[in-house]
């Protein structure tokens, strides 16, 4: 198929469209470039630098290069700036979105996976999470990205869309070509391997003071690759309907003080803590029940997560000093 990836320039799209490729579809990214990297597409890839929020132009892409299906995954994704700037969230989460779907449903391109979050559950009840537990969203990062979701159901009824969201927990790691470079990072994983790096001189946890076994948050670390890998799969389940999967590791998750311990293992650098106040908005433990996915569509997660992901982003931090050569 041809397919268009929005957000493709970014870290998880462009693993995305290395594994679109590979699995032999052809692959059209559209990026403003807001977040991304023009380096991280593949050269045989076209790269259209244009905002989602340009109707006409959506159209017309949709309609030049006969796209076939949708991968959605440009987004703003910053939970606490969602707090402080929840109209930024709602214009280019939820009315870009609504764009999107309307263009595709205009054109009839009639398949769509779209990127959605753990964030839609809030604060759980229990773990780990299933698909069918309550959706409580407590920050308009994973309100917008829920009301998507709500749209895509009700699009599906009315124009025959199929999609399949995804709802990622936590992305990490880096393949061969591509890598995780925000500016700012908030990331855990990324800002840990700065200071192994030596370029920050410390880590701050925080919070220890959660109801957890160390008292630090616990999180399900999933390799970008395998994330990447579930895109591919959902793209040939749409065929049986639309679905929505957890993507994670599930066991019992990491806790930030874990994360540091394996990432001195991986480095063999100190790597300095300091404990400081707990970040607003973070849950205490977000760890995914993935059986779902496993059962439909046989995405199995590679075993040994930690150090192998952790591993790749350093293998690739130490590779790429200074990110991307182009924005
Ligand atoms: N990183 C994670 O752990 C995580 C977890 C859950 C969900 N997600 C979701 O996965 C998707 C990708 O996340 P990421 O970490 O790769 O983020 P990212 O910021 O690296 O990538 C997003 C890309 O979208 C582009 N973009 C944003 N708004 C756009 C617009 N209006 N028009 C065109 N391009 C636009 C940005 O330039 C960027 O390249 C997002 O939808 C995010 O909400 C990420
Ligand atoms: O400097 C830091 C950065 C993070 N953390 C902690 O490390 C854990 C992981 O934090 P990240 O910022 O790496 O990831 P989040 O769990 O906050 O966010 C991820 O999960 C969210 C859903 O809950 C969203 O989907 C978001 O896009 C995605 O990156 C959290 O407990 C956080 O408090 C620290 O202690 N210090």
């Amino acid at each position: 198929m041809h397919i268009l990836v929005t957000g493709g320039a970014g870290y998880i799209g462009s693993v995305v469209v290395e594994e679109l490729l590979a699995a032999g579809h052809a692959v059209t990214v559209i990026d403003n470039l807001s977040k991304g990297h023009a380096d991280a597409v593949p050269p045989e890839v076209e790269l259209i630098r244009a905002d989602l929020r340009e109707p006409t132009r959506l159209r017309q892409i949709l309609r030049e290069a006969r796209i076939e299906a949708v991968v959605h995954m440009a987004a703003d994704s910053l939970v606490g700036e969602s707090v402080q700037r929840p109209e930024k969230y709602y214009n280019n989460n939820m009315v870009a979105g609504l764009g999107l779907l309307d263009a595709m449903v205009e054109v009839g391109v009639l398949r769509l996976v779209f990127s959605s979050t753990a964030a839609v559950y809030g604060e759980p009840e229990r773990q780990p999470i299933e698909e069918t537990a309550a959706t409580r969203p407590t920050n308009p990062y994973g309100e917008t990205k829920l009301a998507l979701e709500r749209a895509l159901a009700w699009y599906g009824g009315a124009h025959g869309l199929r999609s399949a969201s995804l709802r990622y927990f936590n992305a990490a790691g880096a393949s061969a070509r591509c890598g995780e470079v925000h500016d700012p990072e908030t990331h855990l994983i990324p800002l840990v391997l700065q200071v192994a790096a030596g370029r920050s001189p410390h880590v701050t946890v925080f919070g220890d003071d959660y109801p957890t076994p160390d008292g630090t948050c616990v999180r399900d670390y999933v390799h970008v690759v395998d994330l990447a890998r579930a895109h591919v799969l959902a793209l040939d389940g749409l065929e049986r309907g639309s679905c929505t999967y957890n993507l994670g590791c599930g066991g019992a998750g990491y806790s930030v003080r874990e994360v540091l311990d394996v990432a001195r293992e991986v480095t063999g650098a100190a790597i300095p803590v300091r404990v400081g106040a707990r970040r607003a908005g973070d849950p205490a433990v977000l760890v995914a029940s993935s059986t779902r996915i496993e059962k439909e569509l046989g995405w199995h997660p590679r075993p040994g997560a930690l150090a192998k992901i952790i591993d790749s982003a350093w293998s690739w931090m130490r590779a790429h000093p200074h990110g991307y050569a182009h924005n």
